[in-house]
């Protein structure tokens, strides 16, 4: 077998007929074998016309390819793929939305006095929709291989309007824990699909800024629904809550509406067998013209790495979508299966350590946060806390522009520690003067700084690439699955930290803290020593990035289904400069 040397390589060229077990191919042994030039230069400038490259490694044997520059440059070259992905995002904006807009609905004059609701009733209110976007989420791991991802975000979207409506207009208790229950299905479905579809439509040059927009549409969804409720609060009798609680139905129609325009996900496509539409697809997206399709080197490339992992996975584990109940087990099951197993925790504890860093604590109860560390006045303790969904907010930007420079693990490392820091400060300050704020005020407003210190290190590390790191690192065959079951655990990490947050604050603030503290420390090293880099590596070859646990099999099935479906041959005579 040959070796696939660790990091950014985002394909593999196997140059040779006959792979041996533990055997290196050197660039000489590869030229003998396929009677090619060996490679000299790594670039190899395939796509004048666009600005695309083609790189081959200097061992001859794995290569990259980007369709055009990285970062803003990168963005606009990919400008009808970055509008698409741009809308898919609204699906954050609904989930946002509704977790911004409920702290404000359930203290106003209006609400309490129609609905004078226990505390476990609020509770219940809260959680809701937490639990509607769990069950949300593993429903649309179900349905999203067998319709298209369009399809998919319709239905989501028809039950998240039917859920707001029901919001809007409740006129009890009842109907508003049933509205967000059934809202909550919907969010959860939408947040599981619009990542999913983004990573499957984007050039691995910008997926990381492309899938960056998921978080930029949440925390937008977040913020604005949090200062959209608060201004409400002073209309009058039920428009003040009837009021953000309907508008969450505007993003809901527009998304249901646009969605059947969106382009296909060309891997879904290519996962039901129809390769020529998803090439016709794929040459859209990448603003190619449909007689390009057949021609253009970055494409064929792209195109036939789908082909060719699709091929693999249906060799290695049987065609999944087609079957009933029992290849739905299957499907499930093998992400539990010592080939996935890694993968599939990584989406796990993705959102693990994203919920436990304790960001919802702070939106969920910062008002009351607040008052912990020594702010009293009530305007001035919402405005605060609604202050860091706005620091969260530009925390995005610089993620949009430098993920895919950067890349994933860097800023989860940085951002752990920073976060872990800023918890600790406040853990410390709090200790010490939570029995008299009002003679330290320094002190808590360093706390304070701190919170959104914390916030600014979250929103560019944890927050968005929580929503971008699960999509990345499966296999078209498994990815809907995977990406539900990471869904799943925010959503039920985000509602334990709902439950557990307000005991835990009235037992000890600086506890609370610290157990914050204690996920970031253990964020760092899992990010350190657990997580792979994912940045310009197209999706079929994170493979290569789990090298380790790719059986040798595997590697071999995989060199002789390229050599099939004639990547290999391709590649070869791109870097021999014969196309
Ligand atoms: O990435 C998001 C974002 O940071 C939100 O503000 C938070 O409420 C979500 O739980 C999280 O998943």
């Amino acid at each position: 077998m040959t070796s696939h040397p660790e990091g950014r390589n985002n394909g593999y060229l196997a140059l040779s007929s006959e792979p041996q077990e533990h055997e290196q191919y050197s660039p000489t042994d590869a030229a003998a074998a396929t009677n090619y030039p060996v490679p000299t230069s790594h670039d190899v400038d395939i796509d004048a016309k666009h600005g695309g490259t083609l790189t081959i490694h200097p061992d001859g044997h794995s290569y990259t390819y980007s369709y055009g520059p990285r970062g803003v440059a990168g963005l606009f070259h990919n400008k009808f793929t970055m509008g698409v992905a741009g809308l898919a995002s609204l699906g954050g904006v609904t989930f946002g939305y509704d977790q911004g807009v409920i702290a404000n609905i359930l203290v106003m004059e209006d609400f309490r006095q129609k609905f004078p609701t226990t505390s476990w009733q609020i509770g219940l209110i809260t959680a809701m929709l937490e639990l509607g976007s769990l069950i949300g989420a593993l429903s649309a791991g179900i349905f999203a291989d067998r319709v298209s991802r369009q399809t998919a975000i319709l239905i989501a979207s028809i039950v998240f309007c039917i859920g707001s409506a029901l919001q809007f207009g409740a006129q009890s208790v009842l109907h508003l824990i049933v509205g967000r229950g059934i809202g909550g299905l919907g969010v959860g479905a939408l947040s599981m699909l619009s990542p999913l579809y983004m990573a499957e439509i984007s050039p691995p040059e910008v997926r990381g800024s492309l899938m960056a927009l998921e978080q930029l549409s949440i925390v937008s969804g977040a913020g604005f629904g949090f200062w959209f409720g608060f201004v409400c609060r002073n209309l009058p009798g039920s428009a003040s809550w009837r009021t953000p609680l309907g508008f969450q139905l505007l993003p809901g129609l527009f998304l249901g509406a646009i969605c059947l325009f969106l382009p296909s996900s060309p891997r879904l496509l290519v996962a039901h067998g129809e390769n020529d539409e998803a090439l016709r697809t794929l040459a859209r997206l990448r603003l190619r013209k449909p007689e390009e399709a057949a021609t253009d080197p970055l494409l064929q490339i792209e195109s036939l790495e789908m082909r060719v992992e699709v091929a693999l996975e249906q060799r290695t584990m049987g065609d999944v979508k087609t079957g009933g109940f029992y290849a739905e087990i299957k499907a499930w099951s093998y992400l539990f299966t010592k080939r996935y197993y890694k993968r599939t925790m990584i989406g796990i504890l993705m959102m693990v350590f994203q919920q436990w860093s304790g960001i919802n604590a702070l939106l969920y109860y910062g008002p009351t946060l607040m008052k912990h560390l020594g702010m009293e006045d009530e305007t001035g303790t919402l405005v605060v806390a609604g202050g860091i969904s706005i620091v969260q907010l530009i925390a995005v930007f610089p993620v949009i522009l430098y993920i895919d420079r950067l890349g994933r693990r860097p800023l989860l490392r940085w951002g752990s520690v920073v976060m872990f820091l800023s918890h600790m400060t406040i853990a410390l300050l709090v200790k010490q003067n939570q029995s008299d704020w009002p003679h330290h005020s320094t002190a808590a407003w360093t706390a304070v700084g701190c919170t959104y210190v914390f916030t600014m290190a979250y929103g560019m590390s944890y927050g968005p690439i929580g929503w971008i790191l699960p999509s990345e690192v499966f296999p078209t065959s498994v990815r809907s699955k995977g990406v539900a079951l990471s869904t799943s655990s925010n959503w039920i990490n985000n509602f334990l930290i709902g439950l557990v947050t307000p005991v835990l604050m009235d037992l000890s603030p600086s506890i609370t803290f610290i157990i914050f503290a204690t996920a970031c420390f253990f964020g760092y090293f899992w990010s350190t020593y657990v997580v792979p880099e994912t940045a310009n590596v197209s999706l079929e070859e994170i493979d290569a990035v789990f090298g380790s646990t790719v059986g040798l099999q595997d590697a071999e099935y995989k060199l002789q289904i390229e050599r099939e479906l004639g990547l290999t041959d391709l590649i070869a005579s791109l870097a021999a400069g014969e196309q």
